[in-house]
């Protein structure tokens, strides 16, 4: 199957600042990429990159196995949100999204009521764009980027100011739009929002690329630990490394990462009472996505 995307070595630098460097990024088609990196990590410069916004310093994009440039007609096959969500402030949502509609050599008529039901916005078409709320101006830049069902749709931080309701209400637009055949890259700095849409992950920092990954696969990542208390630790972690457990003593609590505790934790408890030492408590632990972002980030894994 040709990717939707195909970007490779990209980097830019900003007079002696790399903010993207040597990064490799494909989309498919039908696949939701999410893309997580921290503020000032390069996701919205790769994006610009991507759309031709700016130059890149090194590297190469195609679109629809087509270089960057060769056939500028491949961008009425892309809806995108960058940034900022623009819009004429003077103009209605719907006379924006006609519009929108008409540069990109769609039929308004047939195209800009559908958006418009879809994002909510049929009570809101007759107010100007600048009366609109926050998430209703966000509601109307992802109208925008949807209009005509685009093969590749490039989201810049799409659930930027919408409530809980409407973020779900995105997940579902995004999902039905993949399942149709479209590529989608999401950008994020939140690695928890993300997973929850994304059927593949790439996490970039300071410019890079540090790991990427399926989302069935995250759970790999996550590290689990067994907690536990006794009335005498002491003994408790001599049993316990007796029988070959890896434990470790942290303040109050004893802590294993031991895959065999992890599986079995009914057999640590076991042990404990048959040795006289009761656990007290006994806690499978699980590390939030955040910090294991926050973990890879730092590690720089490459995988
Ligand atoms: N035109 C520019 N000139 C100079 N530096 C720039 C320019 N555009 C971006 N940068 C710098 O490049 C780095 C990456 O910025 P970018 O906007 O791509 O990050 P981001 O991951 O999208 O962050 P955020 O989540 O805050 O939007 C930042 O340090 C930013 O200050």
């Amino acid at each position: 199957m040709t990717a939707v995307v195909n970007a490779r070595g990209l980097g830019k630098r900003f007079r002696d600042f790399w903010a993207v460097r040597d990064l490799d990024l494909t989309l498919e088609p039908g696949v939701i990429y999410g893309f997580v990196g921290l503020n000032g990590a390069g996701k919205t410069t790769t994006i610009r990159m991507l759309l031709g916004m700016i130059r890149p310093t090194t590297g190469s994009v195609s679109l629809f196995g087509k270089p960057l440039g060769a056939d500028p007609s491949v961008f009425n096959q892309v809806g995108a949100l960058v940034e900022q969500a623009a819009a004429y402030p003077l103009l209605t949502a719907e006379e924006n999204l006609r519009h929108a509609a008409l540069l990109k050599g769609l039929d308004p008529s047939l195209t800009v009521p559908r958006v418009m039901e879809e994002l909510g916005l049929v009570p809101y078409a007759r107010v100007q764009a600048r009366h609109l709320s926050q998430g209703n101006r966000q509601r109307l830049a992802l109208a925008k980027a949807f209009l005509g069902d685009p093969q590749l749709l490039l989201l810049d931080e799409p659930g930027n100011g919408l409530d809980p309701q409407g973020v779900v209400e995105l997940r579902t637009m995004l999902r039905r739009r993949a399942n149709e055949g479209a590529a989608i890259l999401v950008s994020s700095h939140m690695l928890d929002e993300l997973s929850r849409v994304a059927d593949r992950i790439g996490i970039i920092h300071q410019g890079r690329m540090v790991v990427q990954f399926s989302s069935d696969d995250l759970s790999k990542w996550v590290r689990r630990s067994l907690v536990l208390t006794t009335v005498d630790n002491g003994r408790a972690l001599g049993e316990l490394r007796a029988a070959g457990y890896e434990v470790t003593p942290r303040g109050e609590r004893l802590v294993s990462t031991d895959e065999r505790a992890l599986s079995a934790p009914e057999h640590i408890a076991a042990l404990l009472v048959e040795a006289g030492v009761p656990p007290r408590t006994m806690e499978l632990q699980q590390e939030t996505l955040e910090a294991l972002f926050m973990r890879l980030i730092r590690q720089e894994v490459l995988v």
